[in-house]
């Protein structure tokens, strides 16, 4: 894999340099609640533009459905770039259109711009080559040279991942390079017991994962919304939880698999509930109570971990020698659901072991809780992106980097 500094060995002053960033910041409203993931890009935006590239800056926020939607507009992401670079970012209003070519012609060197969200185009996430081809020859025409930096979103085979770099010269960024060299840890060589935390609310993504981190890791320890697809495939009641019925029977056989193998795959033994999903703007209070994991009432839903479970997963890191964790353990923007979440962040910090947190949400979670970043052994920008790599799978838009 190439990477930036061979293309900054090269005169860029006045060459357009796309930047494919992972933008995809947590919003309340248009108010970045955490800029982690802005911040995590500055060096490689910041050594172009340094050099006099004309630099192009895009990325996908959240998940619209392949048009325009105010909801998920860039615009608070590349306003916030500007302020921590302390110069002007340009806008534009599209992403391939007339503002993104007016916007990136007019820019001199030296100077960053940032595109529309592109997943407000469908090409972007098409599952066919050809009209995902079709986009990324529109975004090759924003540019001269391409450098991956969006490390959250390399295992998505995306337009502007997967295809775009095949049509430029391409280089890793800093946050890939930095990225994949501490990941590479844990893969080639991991201190055990390694023990990995799973939670958050991209169900269906992380339960697939588990498939391969049971021949890798020691133990596993479930929260967050998958928790409750594993207490259903015990027969449990969930209630209004999420869950992923078509993956109950895959569940079943993790559990079995766990048993015979020896892996201790560790379950809540208790859950937050309460009637309905809380207001995460008031805050307001979200009449939650604990109960047995295995006595969830009906009408109810799980939006954390109980008292209980923490506990017994603060005693499951405690003489682990390397930890990875992606995903909050329960709905950590609501105080009410946040216990767990900081019970297992604290539990990290108070163990020995090399710790390593992945995920555009963990790593927000960390910071809005206000444990101190620096004290994990790395904050990782991408969940879903790093257990893929931790999986040994290759991910697309690393393969797209190599010559
Ligand atoms: N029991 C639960 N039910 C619904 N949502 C949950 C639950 N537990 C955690 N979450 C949500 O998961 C989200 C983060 O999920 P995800 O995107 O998978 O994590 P990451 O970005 O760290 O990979 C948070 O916004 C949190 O509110
Ligand atoms: O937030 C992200 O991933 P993460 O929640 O796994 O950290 C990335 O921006 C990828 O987003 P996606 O999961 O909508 O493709």
């Amino acid at each position: 894999m190439k990477t930036i500094d061979e293309l900054l060995a090269e005169p860029v002053a006045g060459r357009r340099v796309f930047v494919r960033a992972d933008l995809n910041v947590p919003l309340d409203g248009t108010t970045i609640t955490d800029d982690g993931r802005i911040r995590a890009v500055l060096p490689t935006v910041k050594a172009l533009a340094e050099a006099g590239a004309r630099v192009v800056v895009a990325s996908h926020l959240g998940r619209p459905k392949g048009a325009p939607d105010p909801a998920f507009s860039l615009a608070p992401a590349a306003a916030r770039l500007g302020e921590l670079l302390g110069a002007d970012v340009a806008f534009a209003t599209d992403t391939v259109g007339e503002s993104a070519t007016a916007t990136v012609a007019g820019l001199t060197d030296g100077q960053v711009a940032v595109v529309e969200n592109l997943r407000f185009n469908a090409g972007e996430t098409s599952k066919d080559d050809a009209e995902r081809g079709a986009f990324a020859d529109q975004l090759a025409a924003l540019a001269d040279v391409y450098v991956g930096d969006g490390f959250g979103a390399v295992h998505r085979k995306h337009a502007s991942v997967f295809d775009l770099p095949a049509r430029l010269p391409h280089y890793a960024g800093y946050l890939i390079a930095t990225e994949v060299g501490v990941l590479r840890k844990l893969t080639d060589d991991v201190q055990r017991p390694y023990v990995v935390a799973l939670g958050g609310a991209k169900v269906s993504d992380k339960l697939a994962v588990i498939d391969q981190l049971l021949g890798k890791a020691d133990r596993i320890l479930i929260g967050g919304g998958m928790a409750y697809t594993f207490l259903k495939a015990k027969g449990y009641e969930v209630g209004g939880s999420l869950l992923q019925e078509d993956q109950l029977d895959a569940v079943t056989e993790y559990l079995e698999r766990a048993e015979k193998t020896g892996v201790e795959l560790v379950l809540p033994v208790d859950a937050v509930v309460a009637p309905a999903f809380p207001d995460l703007k008031s805050k307001a209070p979200a009449d939650a109570t604990s109960v047995a994991a295995d006595a969830m009432p009906t009408g109810q839903m799980g939006l954390d971990i109980g008292p209980q479970s923490a506990t017994l997963y603060a005693s499951k890191i405690a003489d682990a020698a390397t930890v990875f964790w992606n995903g909050p353990m329960g709905v950590f923007e609501h105080p009410d659901f946040a216990e767990g979440t900081k019970a297992v962040a604290q539990a990290l910090l108070d163990s020995e072991a090399f710790t390593v947190v992945g995920g555009g949400d963990s790593a927000a979670a960390v910071r809005i809780l206000g444990f101190d970043e620096n004290a994990f052994g790395h904050i990782s920008t991408g969940g879903g992106a790093s257990l893929e790599y931790l999986e040994g799978k290759t991910l697309p838009g690393l393969a797209a980097l190599e010559d």
